[in-house]
C-alpha cells in the first residue's frame, strides 16, 4: 500500500502523540462532566477508537453516520445521515468526532441536525483540518492537524473505500485517482 503514497504526511507516532495531547485537553476542559462522545462513521472510526482510550472521563458513545464522497475525491455536497444515534441527546455535552474538516459540508448539516435536538452543548473535534477547502462557516474546537488541500488516506480516510487501515496519515499518488 505505501507504494500508492506520494508521501507520509504523519506517521504513526505522531498521529498517537498528537492524539493524546487532544484526549489530555479534552479531559481536562469536560472535569466534571459526563460526555456523549459522537463518532461520524465510517471515518471517524479510528481516531474515535484512539482518542476514547485515553480520555479520563465518565463518557458514553454514539455512532453515526453520513457521506457525501461516494467513490470520488471531492465532495457531493449533498449530505445523507445514513445512521442516527440510539438515544435523545437534550441536555447532554456532545463531542461529534471526525476523521478530516474539508469543505465542511458534513459537519455543517450534522451541527445543524445535532443543535435542534438541544444539547447542553456541542463541541467538533476532528483529527485533521483543510481549510484551504472549507465552503462553510465552521470551524472545529479541537484540531489534530492542519493540512494542505492535498487528498489524503490512512487512520480511516478512504480514496473509494480503500487505504482506511493505514497506520499513518499518507498523500494519496494522483495517478491513483486520475
Ligand atoms: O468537510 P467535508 O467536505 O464534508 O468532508 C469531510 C467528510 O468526508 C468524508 O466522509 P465521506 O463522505 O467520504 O464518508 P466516510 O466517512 O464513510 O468515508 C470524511 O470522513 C468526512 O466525514
Ligand atoms: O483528503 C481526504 N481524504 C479522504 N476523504 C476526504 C474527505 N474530504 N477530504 C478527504
Ligand atoms: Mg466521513
Amino acid at each position: 500500500m505505501e507504494q500508492d503514497m506520494q508521501q507520509i504526511l504523519f506517521t504513526q507516532d505522531q498521529v498517537a502523540a498528537r492524539v493524546q495531547e487532544l484526549a489530555a485537553q479534552i479531559t481536562r476542559d469536560y472535569a466534571g462532566k459526563t460526555p456523549l462522545v459522537v463518532g461520524v462513521l465510517r471515518g471517524s472510526f479510528i481516531f474515535m477508537a484512539d482518542l476514547v482510550r485515553h480520555l479520563d472521563l465518565p463518557l458514553t458513545l454514539d455512532f453515526m453516520a453520513a457521506s457525501s464522497y461516494g467513490a470520488g475525491t471531492t465532495s457531493s455536497g449533498l449530505v445523507n445521515i445514513r445512521l442516527d444515534l440510539h438515544d435523545d441527546i437534550a441536555g447532554r455535552d456532545v463531542l461529534l468526532v471526525e476523521d478530516i474538516l474539508d469543505t465542511g459540508n458534513t459537519l455543517s448539516k450534522l451541527v445543524a441536525e445535532l443543535k435542534g435536538r438541544h444539547p447542553a452543548s456541542l463541541k467538533l473535534c476532528v483529527l485533521l483540518d483543510k481549510p484551504e477547502r472549507r465552503t462553510r462557516p465552521l470551524e472545529a474546537d479541537y484540531v489534530g492537524f492542519t493540512i494542505p488541500d492535498a487528498f489524503v488516506v490512512g487512520c480511516g480516510l478512504d480514496y473509494d473505500q480503500k487505504y482506511r487501515q493505514l497506520p499513518y496519515i499518507g498523500v494519496l499518488k494522483p495517478s491513483v485517482y486520475e
